[in-house]
């Protein structure tokens, strides 16, 4: 049996010194405030924002949600970024993705605020992540498989980390962020040749699909560490990963469960970015 790398525990320990941050912050008479974007009611951005709200309010950050009907035009939406950032009061925005095809990511990622942009949705963010650089806001999902990797004293430095899936909000970020702290990274997508190859090799694998249990015991290299960052349904409607959790866990080193792992400490993660907005917005 291998070891469970517990989100749970990793997101207390951050909430633990997050409450302490923002008690100081309020006594100096400032309450971080997030305020969350949705457009339509896409059934995974509901779950996140439930657990977003829950975790601020534990911490004491004000956070409320700007409800956009799914057919608002990319106009009107941009109308509403607009307000946001000129909005004193609110200190960062979480956009909730994707947005509706009439709305263009393209287009519409130009208009946030970098300042106010939490989940790395702004061009200017992207390529702070891209540099390297320690001031902006890496996405809150790469940033929590960071925070585990940390807190379990797990150094990718020199080793082998294959990061599967490339998309904007998750694979492709996290694999600039592993770069960083210099691993030897390889990214996987849906056109990679003999996946199973590339990842058998990886000391460090990471899972980013949205394909439940699609990682087996024939995909995972003997005492490896694996990072299970998808969310799925399974066929008994309960909550799973991308990475098959029984049949591979006698065979790894280490394994972030599914609940209970990468998505317990997202929404800690963006509490943290709420925080360092508020004080990069008042030199504090
Ligand atoms: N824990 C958390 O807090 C969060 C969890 N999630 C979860 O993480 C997962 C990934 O999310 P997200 O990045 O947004 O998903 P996307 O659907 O945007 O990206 C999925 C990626 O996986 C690749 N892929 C799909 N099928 C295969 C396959 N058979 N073999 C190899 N690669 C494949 C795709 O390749 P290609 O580019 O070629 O299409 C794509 O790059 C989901 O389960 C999501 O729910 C997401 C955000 C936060
Ligand atoms: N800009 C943007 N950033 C995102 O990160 C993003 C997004 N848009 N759109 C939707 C997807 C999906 N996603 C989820 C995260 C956590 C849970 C979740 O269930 N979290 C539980 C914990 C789950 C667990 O314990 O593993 C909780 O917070 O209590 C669900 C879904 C984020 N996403």
């Amino acid at each position: 049996m291998s070891v469970i790398l517990s989100g749970k525990e990793v997101a207390e320990a951050l909430k633990e010194s997050l409450i302490k941050e923002v008690s100081e912050l309020k006594g100096k008479g400032y309450t971080p405030c997030l305020k969350i974007v949705i457009v339509g009611d896409r059934p995974d951005s509901v779950a996140y924002i439930k657990g977003a709200l829950k975790r601020c309010s534990e911490i004491g950050i004000e956070a409320s949600v700007l409800e956009l009907p799914g057919d608002i035009s990319e106009q009107e939406f941009i109308k509403k970024i607009h307000e946001l950032n000129n909005d004193e009061s609110v200190n960062g925005m979480l956009i909730m993705r994707p947005l509706p095809s009439q709305i263009s990511e393209d287009r519409v990622k130009y208009e946030i605020s970098p300042e106010k942009d939490l989940d790395c949705f702004s061009p200017i963010n992207v390529a702070k992540v891209m540099a390297g650089e320690k001031e902006g806001f890496p996405p809150c999902t790469p940033q929590a498989v960071i925070e585990i990797l940390d807190h379990f004293k797990i150094d990718p430095a020199g080793k082998k980390v294959a990061v599967v899936g490339r998309s904007m909000v998750v694979g492709r970020p996290l694999a600039m962020m592993l770069l960083q702290r210099n691993a030897t990274v390889t990214i996987c997508h849906s056109k990679t040749k003999d996946l199973a190859e590339e990842t058998k090799r990886a000391e460090i694998l990471i899972a980013a699909v949205g394909k439940a249990k699609m990682v087996k015991k024939d995909m995972v290299g003997e005492g490896a560490v694996v990072i299970d960052v998808g969310i799925n349904v399974d066929e008994n409607g309960k909550l799973c990963g991308d990475v098959d959790f029984d049949d591979v866990k006698d065979k790894v080193a280490m394994i972030t469960p599914v609940p209970g792992g990468v998505g317990s400490v997202t929404t800690t993660v963006l509490a943290k970015h709420v925080i360092k907005a508020l004080k990069q917005q008042k030199s504090l």
